[in-house]
């Protein structure tokens, strides 16, 4: 039998580190779902010690999530760990993942640490770990920068202490794939107890490498568990992209050897889930979750997959999830075709109550545009879920007004804790004129940091996918709104995003 290679995905922990991908636990819930269908075996779902609205996040899911282990990172303290232990106490299946710099840079200028006392207290708290749990993972943080000896010093004691997971972090991206899978062989090789321990993987994309990295720390370097985020997102330049690896292996099974239990047709509905939650887009031309990774526009491309399609593709796109739309969704179509849309989507509605709303609004939309694609149902299902999530502000209608050589002017109403204000403003374009309403009342001090409008689907007729990316007081959220009228979504992000802000200061200061 051939060995299985552990996905260990951290798009809830190391994803929410991207500035502006930060996400409610509502969002993080629905995201924990969508993986857990995906059957990725650990979930990183955040890091407890961070925050209190992060504690409850992990809490959250460490009681729903069933079939897949739920992890919390912490670094190497007592406090830290504790916090991570009673998050997951809920969990069937929990681990908790420690961590702490290796690098003599990171030791002597982040951590003022010396070698010694690193040593000293990444073993205590493997040791403490091991009080709440028998899965405890270890990473040496900035890994690949560090002394390989001193390295073995510190993995042959953790795994003594009963670290079950060595996850070799290359934190800054600094490693090229031959380096980076020698380093792990050899430090695999050297350590008389490293068998056992499951040797894992952890790589940034700082150089556009963290996918090769990974596949060489599986290949060279032996390692079993690969950490990675969906779409690749992650801090700075991003983590090792999930559906990259999976299907790398999956595909190329030939090579790798290896087993995989991820449901692949999963894939895609885990991508637009996560790109419309967080608000970064994902590019045309990205591998395997693209809108074009299985497009062909040149023609002896489209004669070739005509006559055979595997001239052409490596992979099928309905094995990730890519749904060719068999009943077209519109104006007349009922609500069970829609209701069997949403499942074959991946999307769960809590209830009855829920599909209701979120299939008015579906007809709303149908009225006004004559197809319906997935995309939309996924706008659709979102705005209704985001709507109930922090009804703090909430859109409710919009009238602008733009003629060329005039200054455009907008009226907003919009509801704040309930009450309904109705607001005016003039602007460079109607979207500066609808924001500037928007704050005459609301006055939040936010400063706009990104505007970025996306087609949901081709044609004019398409749904206007807006991501508004505010800063206040060193926090950064995204807000994204969908709507065919590109000014009405500006709107809509605008609100979700100042309702972000506002949750994000109540979690951190109850009393506001
Ligand atoms: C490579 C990675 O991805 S690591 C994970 C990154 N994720 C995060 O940082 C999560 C969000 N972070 C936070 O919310 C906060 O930084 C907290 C709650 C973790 C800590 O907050 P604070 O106590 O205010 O400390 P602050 O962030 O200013 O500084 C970090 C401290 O932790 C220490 N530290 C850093 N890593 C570790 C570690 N692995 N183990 C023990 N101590 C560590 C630093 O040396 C510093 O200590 P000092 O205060 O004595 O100088
Ligand atoms: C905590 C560790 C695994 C990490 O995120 C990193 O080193 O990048």
């Amino acid at each position: 039998m051939a060995d299985k290679l552990i996905i260990f995905d951290t798009t809830l922990r190391d994803g929410e580190q991207s500035p502006g991908a930060s996400m409610t636990k509502d969002e993080k819930i629905r995201i924990a779902k969508q993986l857990e269908r995906l059957r990725v075996d650990v979930i990183e779902a955040g890091f407890a010690a961070a925050s209190p609205g992060d504690f409850e996040s992990i809490k959250a899911i460490a009681g729903i999530i069933k079939d897949s282990t739920v992890c919390s990172l912490s670094r190497a303290n007592d406090r830290d760990i504790s916090r991570a232990a009673e998050a997951l106490a809920p969990a069937e299946r929990k681990r908790i993942h420690t961590f702490i710099a290796t690098s003599p840079l990171h030791m002597e200028k982040k951590l003022r640490m010396t070698p010694d006392q690193v040593l000293e207290q990444a073993k205590l708290a493997v040791r403490f770990a091991r009080q709440f749990t028998d899965d405890v993972e270890f990473s040496p943080e900035d890994g690949s920068r560090s002394d390989m000896d001193f390295l073995c010093k510190v993995i042959e004691s953790v795994i003594n202490e009963g670290a079950r997971t060595i996850n070799f972090a290359d934190t800054v991206g600094y490693g090229v794939p031959e380096l980076y899978g020698q380093m792990i062989k050899t430090l695999r090789e050297r350590i008389p107890n490293s068998d056992k321990a499951v040797w894992s993987v952890h790589c940034h994309n700082d150089l556009g490498m963290a996918v090769a990295n990974s596949l060489a720390g599986v290949v060279i370097g032996g390692a079993r568990q690969v950490e990675c985020t969906i779409n690749g997102l992650g801090e700075r330049a991003g983590n090792t992209a999930l559906e990259e690896v999976v299907m790398a292996v999956r595909t190329r099974r030939d090579h790798f050897g290896l087993d995989l239990s991820i449901d692949t047709a999963q894939i895609v509905p885990a991508s637009k889930l996560v790109s419309q939650i967080t608000g970064f887009a994902v590019q045309p031309n990205k591998a395997v979750v693209g809108a074009n990774a299985f497009a062909h526009a040149s023609g002896i491309h489209q004669d070739g997959v005509l006559k055979a399609r595997d001239t052409y593709e490596i992979m099928r796109a309905e094995d990730v999830g890519w749904t060719a739309n068999k009943i077209v969704l519109g104006k007349l179509s009922g609500r069970n075709a829609f209701k069997q849309r949403l499942e074959e989507l991946g999307i769960g509605l809590e209830s009855e109550t829920e599909l209701n709303a979120a299939f008015s609004r579906f007809k709303e939309l149908a009225d006004r545009k004559s197809e319906i694609f997935d995309e939309d149902i996924i706008a659709v299902v979102a705005d209704e879920q985001h709507s109930h999530d922090n009804e703090f502000y909430r859109f409710v209608s919009l009238a602008q007004r733009s003629e060329t050589g005039e200054r455009p002017s907008a009226k907003v109403v919009f509801t704040m804790d309930g009450k309904e204000l109705s607001c005016s403003g003039e602007g460079n374009g109607p979207v500066d004129a609808t924001v500037n309403a928007i704050e005459t009342e609301a006055r939040s001090g936010a400063e706009l940091l990104l505007f970025s409008v996306n087609a949901i689907t081709t044609g004019t007729q398409s749904q206007g996918e807006v991501t508004m990316r505010l800063s206040k007081s060193g926090r950064i959220v995204n807000g994204v709104g969908a709507d065919p009228d590109i000014v009405v979504a500006s709107a809509k992000a605008y609100l979700s995003a100042l309702n972000k802000l506002h949750s994000k200061a109540e979690r951190l200061n109850p009393q506001l």
